[in-house]
């Protein structure tokens, strides 16, 4: 995709409105940036009151970058494409949004994978606000029609609803997938595959009924209220159906060269009391079952970054990751891409880790395909964003799909040697705890 631009009357100006910088605007070929700034707005209730499809969301875990994305300019079929798109574009900021499901197989009647560049992109990084307008004009899309949707965008450009805050809708029925004496089938045949299949994710949906529809946006808000240091992220392809969650687990982090992936596995849980919470924080790093859970996901990573890294680093020991409900083992990664290296290569490689899937990876995908009661769709899938410059994305647990008055709750756990049936039902229960509070549950 060759990207020509021709000179452009005015240069985008971010202390003009982009309507204003729109009606300036000459013919041109390619693509093309407008870029306003903004007041302080926060990104969730922006996302939620714009009207165009597919919207993405994600928010870094240091809560330094903040990503809205509504309407789309370009769709990829593959991360290939866009990174190839994103290269050859270098000398503009472009930001594509993307996800993998889990099974990013492109396997019929499943999810598939998804990259865009938006029309409108909402974007905070530390305390500056921006909102982008991307146009691009080619064979396929001339000037006067790329004008007049951009013109659509901006006309359709909605302000954040000041309302009160409703309550979440009240939960009128439960239902498991698997129920549990069937996930304690599932954990003696996974073990029975042992020594081969040395670690196998095995993943439960939990289906809330709700009286009334619950609100993506409301639920998403709060649930990173109660995960200060998790990724809140947000899917939605259409008006009918949202996938969101609040995932403590990067997939990997690309600043220019500088790579940081993590190894995040190995579960207990954290009480409120700080003393109880060491007591587990140090029984945590010393158990072989959860040591063994999060080795498996070190070694895997690093083996896949080995061959496409000048330098690679770890934490020879494990720190304690800590959440509002949970505690987890995670090793961090450090690497130095080569230079040939791109964000399609890195999410072809890492995803999905044994975090999610298992290892050996092919064995472990086929024993989920076979065994596991549901389709997992964008749960454990990855969800972020590639640029130019940086690209991050994140591992999609701590999720959640709703259509309409069905909220699916995902979780899954690290079926390994050691591993107990009951402890592991208990783990996806932990799991899913925080978000099933802010739904009245216990
Ligand atoms: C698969 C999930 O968690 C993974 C990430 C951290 C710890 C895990 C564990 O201890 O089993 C899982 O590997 C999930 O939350 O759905
Ligand atoms: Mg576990």
């Amino acid at each position: 995709m060759a990207v020509r631009q021709l000179p452009i009357p005015a240069k985008s100006d971010p202390s003009i409105p982009l309507l204003t910088q729109l009606s300036n605007l000459g013919p041109f070929r390619g693509p093309l940036q407008l870029v306003q700034t903004l007041d302080r707005v926060s990104g969730i209730p922006w996302l939620q009151a714009q009207s165009q499809y597919p919207k993405a969301y994600w928010q870094s875990r240091e809560s330094d970058k903040e990503l809205a994305a509504s309407g789309c300019v370009r769709k990829f079929a593959t991360a290939n494409e866009a990174s190839h798109c994103l290269s050859e574009s270098a000398a503009l900021p472009l930001v594509i949004m993307g996800a993998l499901p889990f099974d990013d197989t492109n396997t019929p009647g499943t999810e598939q994978p998804l990259f865009f560049l938006p029309r409108l992109l909402w974007q905070r990084q530390d305390d500056n606000i921006t909102l982008t307008l991307n146009l691009w004009v080619d064979e396929a899309h001339s000037f006067t029609d790329e004008m007049a949707a951009a013109k659509d965008a901006l006309h359709t450009l909605r302000q954040p609803a000041h309302t009160p805050c409703p309550p979440l809708p009240d939960v009128l029925a439960v239902c498991n997938s698997p129920e549990q004496a069937s996930w304690a089938k599932l954990v003696s045949q996974a073990l029975a595959e042992q020594p081969i299949l040395s670690k196998v994710v095995l993943a439960r949906r939990q289906l809330l009924t709700t009286g009334q529809p619950c609100d993506p946006w409301l639920l998403l808000q709060r649930w990173h209220q109660a995960n200060q240091h998790s990724t809140p992220f947000a899917l939605q392809l259409d008006n009918q159906s949202s996938f969101i969650g609040c995932t403590p687990e990067r997939l990997f982090k690309r600043d220019g060269r500088q790579l940081l992936s993590e190894a995040v596995a190995g579960t207990d849980v954290r009480p409120k009391d700080p003393l109880h919470a060491r007591l587990i924080a140090m029984a945590l790093l010393g158990d072989g079952k959860n040591r063994r859970e999060n080795r498996i996901v070190l070694d895997d990573i690093l083996s896949r970054l080995g061959p496409i890294c000048d330098a690679l680093s770890y934490d020879d020991r494990a720190q304690v990751l800590k959440l509002n409900r949970l505690q987890h083992l995670k090793r961090a990664i450090h690497g130095r891409l080569r230079k040939e290296i791109c964000d399609a290569d890195l999410l072809a490689r890492l995803h999905p880790t044994p975090a999610v899937g298992g290892t050996p990876r092919a064995d472990a995908l086929r024993f989920i395909a076979a065994h596991e009661p549901f389709q997992r769709g964008w749960y454990a899938g990855a969800i972020g964003y590639l640029s130019h410059a940086n690209s991050e994305f994140s591992v999609a647990i701590r999720s959640a799909h709703i259509e309409g008055c069905q909220l699916a709750l995902y979780s899954g756990a690290g079926i390994v040697d050691g591993s107990d049936a009951h402890k592991e039902w208990q783990e996806l229960d932990n799991k899913v705890a925080t978000v099933r509070s802010l739904m009245g549950q216990k």
